[in-house]
């Protein structure tokens, strides 16, 4: 469960995001909303990367009183993420290993899904947009957090890499118990898959479809 607690956030004194309350019990979750509304400053929120007014708990866990256990259930794959472009896929692959305490065997299958294994042992810096698309969602599901945030996953992914990424996320949700909240301006989710819950910021709160 993942509950929002009275959030302001605001840039230069204008206020962008005021939302009292609102409580996510579990699945895959859609944000939904337009061009500048507030989504990537929401997951950033969320993920514990940008301060803020108000608080947000996992199961009852206050991202403000007890930081690092809330930050051990909730990973972040940004739009267009960047990582150090001398490091290799499989070196994060270990850092992020090491972060999550978990053993190194775990993403073997993820990289067979996605036919990373050609790319994983070069440097990041040699990779295409999407390669490092799939990077960053791998990544994000190392030690199986309970909320994994994906903000835009599918832009510059293939259409076969997203058919698996939508069939990942039902998967992951229905064996390992895994939470999502996505952000998409592609319609993927109302195309062969269960379509989960839909959110929108509109008026700078969040609220149900
Ligand atoms: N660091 C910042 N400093 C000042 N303004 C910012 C900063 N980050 C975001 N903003 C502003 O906050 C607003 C919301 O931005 P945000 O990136 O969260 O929107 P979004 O809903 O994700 O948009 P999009 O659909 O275009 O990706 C925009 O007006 C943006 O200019």
């Amino acid at each position: 469960m993942l509950e929002i607690l009275n959030i302001k956030k605001g840039f230069h004194s204008e206020l962008l995001l005021n939302i009292p309350y609102i409580k996510l019990e579990g699945g895959v979750y859609w944000l939904e909303g337009v061009n500048g509304s507030g989504k990537t400053t929401l997951f950033k929120m969320i993920a514990g990367l940008l301060p803020f007014e108000g608080d947000v708990k996992i199961d009852g866990i206050s991202l403000k009183k007890q930081p690092v256990t809330y930050r051990q259930r909730i990973s972040l794959a940004e739009t267009e993420p960047l990582f150090p472009r001398f490091l290799t896929g499989i070196e994060l692959i270990h850092f992020y290993y090491s972060v999550r305490k978990v053993q190194p065997k775990e993403v073997n299958p993820l990289l067979e899904l996605y036919a990373m294994n050609s790319f994983i042992n070069d440097t990041v810096g040699t990779y295409s947009a999407g390669m490092i698309k799939k990077l960053s969602l791998v990544l994000a599901l190392i030690g199986n957090p309970s909320w994994i945030i994906l903000d835009e996953p599918f832009i510059t992914l293939d259409a076969v890499s997203c058919r698996l990424t939508l069939s990942l996320f039902a998967e992951r949700c229905q064996n390992f118990n895994t939470n999502f909240f996505i952000s998409s301006h592609q319609d993927l989710h109302s195309a062969a898959y269960d379509p989960g819950t839909r959110l929108c910021i509109r008026d700078q709160n969040l609220a149900f479809e």
